[in-house]
């Protein structure tokens, strides 16, 4: 890390300001290079912002008027000796100032290399570089609030812990092993079983928390289907909390499918309203009925519409054979014009999902679909305050083989394997978590973390 490097900090465009961030053992000389202080504390001092002109002496140009400040490692982002300069928000006096720091010894920083420099010198640990990328992307309080508990290191801590007690484990083989015949408390098959069992249930938990957390992170798809003129885009608009489809009374009027992101009590919502499906020849149609069934199938969770005043029809039953296998929902809509079958009936077309009951054309209903999705995605379990969450893919595959390789060592246990085979599965265990805070991981996966950074972070 000999390199000082150096990015425009902010996002592109015209802003109040806009920030270029320097870092590494430059840094100081760089900013005292292209800065000149001025006013009435025209002196750089350390963590003191400063008021003054970038100028580019070797053209004689001001470039802009700026506020700077000058770091000194090891207490800064980087751990490095950091510049930041507060431009007005121009890009070009921010391309300028940039161009000027490159040309005075900085190299243009990699995307996520402020970060990924953190990480390096050991100011967080990889979970917590992550959670960075997270909270620049959350789009939702809730997936916000996760990844500042992760950057805070409620995940890392966790992790810690399972490993120190692996690490107990490790060391009772090792000493079992090595010392067999000494004055040493005897480590029985009965004890060591006890023992990972309740590392393997710290894991469980943990990964409890992984399908809530994905989808809090990367939201859920969720598909309205239904025959022609049962309320399909009415719910949609309900939803949405704005009109957004057409709704009219004749059947038909959705012709291709309509998608819309939203936030339903904080979860991120893909919502596609499709085209009623039924049988047609108008080609417009079929070709929007086609995509409805393309949306199906995309789904992760089905709004299946009926409507609860007229008969069941032979549509609702063609549509209905395909919800048996995927996760859904049924409404019986119009409730205001009364209702002609039960529950018992659409089940039985539908398979057993849960129902509500709406009248959408008055908003009946809307807030419990929205309990029942909420509820969906927490699992009715988990504390919807508990923001620790694990909900990164990478955390996830690793606490999976985790689990893999001590479900490996309780098998070695019950057969009464030798020691050696079952230490080898407990190390795995003790890496594979290692990966997840980035103690023991390859170059490249440090590498492939960091390139979903942006630049300047
Ligand atoms: N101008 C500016 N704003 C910013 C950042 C930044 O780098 N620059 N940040 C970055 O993206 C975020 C803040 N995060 C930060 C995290 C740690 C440190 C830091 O210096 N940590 C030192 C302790 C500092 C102290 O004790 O005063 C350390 O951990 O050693 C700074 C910023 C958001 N706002
Ligand atoms: N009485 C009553 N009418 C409703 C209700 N929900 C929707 N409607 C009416 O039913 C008609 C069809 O509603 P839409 O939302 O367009 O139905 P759709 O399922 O999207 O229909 P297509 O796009 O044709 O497949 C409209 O006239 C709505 O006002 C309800 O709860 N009660
Ligand atoms: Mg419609």
């Amino acid at each position: 890390m000999e390199d000082t490097i150096a990015a425009v900090a902010t996002a592109y465009g015209e802003g109040g300001i806009g920030i270029i961030r320097i870092s590494g053992n430059k840094a100081f000389d760089i900013l005292k290079d292209i800065f000149e202080p001025g006013g009435e504390f025209a002196e750089i001092v350390s963590r003191r912002m400063t008021y003054g002109k970038i100028v580019d002496k070797d053209n004689n140009e001001i470039i802009d008027e700026v506020l700077a400040v000058y770091m000194k490692g090891p207490k800064t982002y980087t751990a490095e000796d950091v510049a930041e300069i507060n431009c007005h928000g121009s890009i070009v006096a921010l391309r300028k100032t940039l161009g000027l720091a490159l040309r005075k010894g900085a190299r243009m920083a990699e995307p996520g290399e402020f970060t990924k420099r953190a990480f390096l010198n050991g100011r967080l640990d990889l979970s917590q570089a992550e959670a960075v990328i997270d909270i620049v992307k959350a789009k939702t309080d809730k997936s916000f609030d996760v990844a500042i508990s992760q950057l805070e290191g409620g995940l890392s801590l966790k992790i810690m812990e399972i490993r120190q007690k692996l690490l107990d484990v490790l060391v009772d083989i090792t000493v079992n092993i090595d010392y067999p015949d000494e004055d040493i408390e005897e480590l029985t098959y009965e004890k060591l079983e006890e023992n990972i069992l309740l590392i393997g249930e710290m894991i469980e938990k943990l990964l409890s928390t992984a399908s809530t957390g994905r989808m809090i992170r990367e939201g859920i798809r969720i598909a309205i289907v239904g025959k022609p003129n049962v309320g399909k885009s009415s719910l949609m608009n309900s939803l949405l909390k704005e009109i957004r489809a057409i709704v009219t009374e004749i059947p038909g009027t959705t012709r291709d499918t309509i998608e819309e992101t939203l936030s339903i009590r904080n979860i991120p919502v893909y919502l596609v309203d499709t085209a009623g499906i039924r049988d047609t020849s108008d080609k417009v149609e079929l070709l929007g009925i086609e995509k409805s069934k393309e949306a199906f199938n995309n789904a992760d969770f089905i709004i299946f519409i009926t409507d609860g005043s007229r008969p069941i029809s032979s549509e609702d039953k063609e549509i209905g054979k395909y919800l048996k296998e995927k996760k859904s929902l049924i409404l019986i809509n119009k409730s205001d014009l009364g209702r002609v079958f039960d529950d018992d009936e659409i089940r039985e077309i539908a398979g057993n999902h849960d129902i509500i009951e709406t009248s959408l054309l008055n908003g009946k209903g809307i807030e419990d679909i929205e309990e029942f999705i909420e509820n969906m995605v927490y699992g009715g379990h988990l504390s919807q305050k508990d923001s620790m969450m694990v909900n990164n893919v990478r955390h996830i595959e690793l606490l999976r083989k985790s689990r893999g390789s001590l479900e490996d060592a309780l098998k070695m246990i019950a057969s009464k394997e030798a020691l050696d085979f079952i230490e080898i599965d407990v190390k795995n265990t003790y890496e594979y978590l290692g990966e997840i805070i980035g103690e023991t991981v390859s170059d490249d996966i440090i590498d492939e973390v960091f390139a979903r950074f942006c630049l300047g972070k």
